[in-house]
């Protein structure tokens, strides 16, 4: 039985744009208002799945979400038909508009938190979708994710659905985002390691000053209880509240994992040689006869500013054999001299990163969401790859099927005021229920209930 790690990328949705919704996120506050281009976005990621898929990786898609969300904009007090509510919206809470108009679903690095059967008490992939509380255009998410990924992984035998956590700040789940796994190989016992901004009901803690730390320790701990991992293969770490600050939103933006690779930055935790001796602990007790490689970028070499200009660690560290690995990452990197640089010695040096491939992405970074920002990890045996609705899978086919979908229902232009466009509302319902059927996901939207 082999044992592979696939990567679930989000479709980017008809109404991709740029509304600065994000308080921490430097590329999103710093693009606010500027006009997007979503059928660019969604072809950029689409490309990037293909590449993936063409390199012999397992990879799937997951559909973007119904936006504007009128729902919410009814629960809030609107009323009247769709198209009053979005004139109406627009006149009175034209930033809530925007708000349930986002795209972010695209970011499924922070749909759910995962964990592979070979972790688990019951032998099961666990599944928690985040509540990405501390964004309300993001917090709005988790009941549709749940739905799309029991329609993609939908055999109980195999794949456990657990709800959301709590939807308060003492909960605040980003997902995957702030979450690794290490195993020697993938079907082996692994590590999961769980990074949090902040503890909650320590108060006493060191926490950011100026940026909220979006995941808390206490959401990390109860999902490592609800997915039934074992106490000693899970490491807790705190990011350095200090990167926050700086930027540093989601731990993926500064560190990134893959088997026995820790690739991370000198300053993206609280306290680096305790991250170190925790993670030498957990995997003494997976049995690997492996090393574990941390490699540790230097602030000398590359400074934080750098990393959140380039999104260097938000690169895709993919596993070609078992000695190969290969490093995706957006050609923002090309632009810093500093990060090429250190890209074009990692792969001439005896570090476990042998390759460097680069993808334009311009359309989902000018929002803060990079290569790993775009897809959600599983790990899978067979048996479970089998199981999983096949018709999520990218291959030729359903590459040159979505591109053709996106030609026909996607506009080249978005600013904040065609949010209220009906037509946009219709366009985006008429785009998604064919892509319901393409990818036989049934009716997971509110508009098709
Ligand atoms: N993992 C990357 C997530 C990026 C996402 N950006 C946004 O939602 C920006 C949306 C806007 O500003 O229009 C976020 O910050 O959660």
């Amino acid at each position: 039985m082999t044992t592979i790690e696939a990567n679930f990328d989000g479709l980017v949705g008809p109404t991709h744009n740029y509304s600065g919704l994000s308080f921490g996120n430097v590329a999103s506050t710093g693009n606010t208002s500027k006009p997007s281009n979503p059928k660019a976005a969604a072809k950029q990621g689409l490309e990037k799945m293909k590449a993936l898929a063409d390199m012999g990786f397992v990879q799937g898609v997951l559909a973007p979400h119904e936006r504007p969300h009128i729902p919410t904009l009814r629960k809030l007090g609107f009323i009247g038909s769709d198209s009053g509510i979005l004139e109406q919206a627009l006149k009175q809470a034209p930033k809530l508009l925007a708000a349930v108009s986002s795209a972010s679903c695209m970011w499924t690095a922070n749909a759910a938190t995962v964990s592979p059967s070979s972790d688990t008490k019951d032998g099961r992939i666990h599944f928690t979708p985040a509540n990405l509380v501390n964004k309300f255009h993001r917090s709005i998410e988790h009941e549709v994710t749940g739905r799309i990924l029991k329609a993609t992984f939908s055999d109980e035998a195999h794949f456990a659905h657990h709800p959301t956590l709590p939807s308060v700040e003492h909960f605040g789940d980003e997902g995957a985002a702030n979450h690794t796994r290490f195993a020697s190989e993938y079907g082996g016992k692994g590590i999961e390691f769980f990074v949090y901004g902040m503890s909650a009901f320590n108060t006493q803690n060191q926490r950011p000053q100026k940026f909220p730390a979006r995941q808390t320790l206490e959401a990390s701990q109860a999902i490592a209880r609800n997915h039934g991992l074992d106490e000693q293969q899970v490491v807790f770490a705190q990011q350095n509240p200090n990167v926050i600050d700086k930027g540093v939103f989601h731990n993926d933006v500064i560190a990134v994992g893959n088997r026995n690779v820790h690739f991370y930055h000198q300053e993206a935790f609280l306290d680096s040689a305790k991250m170190q001796s925790d993670l030498q602990r957990a995997w003494r007790f997976t049995g690997s006869t492996q090393k574990l490689h941390f490699v540790e970028v230097p602030s000398s070499e590359v400074s934080v500013q750098e990393c959140i200009q380039s999104y260097l660690f938000n690169s895709q560290l993919l596993s070609q054999s078992n000695d190969e690995m290969i490093l995706v990452v957006p050609n923002e990197c090309q632009a810093q001299p500093n990060v090429w640089g250190y890209l074009q010695r990692i792969v001439e040096n005896d570090s476990p990163i042998n390759q460097v491939k680069v993808f334009d992405l311009k359309q989902s970074m000018s929002n803060g969401g990079g290569p790993a920002c775009l897809r959600l990890r599983v790990v899978l045996t067979d048996n479970e790859k089998n199981a999983l609705n096949q018709n999520t899978l990218m291959n030729e086919r359903l590459f040159r099927t979505l591109n053709h979908w996106v030609e026909q229902h996607y506009r080249d232009r978005l600013v904040e005021s065609d949010l209220s466009d009906p037509q946009l509302l219709q366009e985006s319902r008429k785009a998604l229920d064919e892509l319901t059927q393409i990818l036989k996901l049934g009716s997971v939207y509110d508009f098709q209930r």
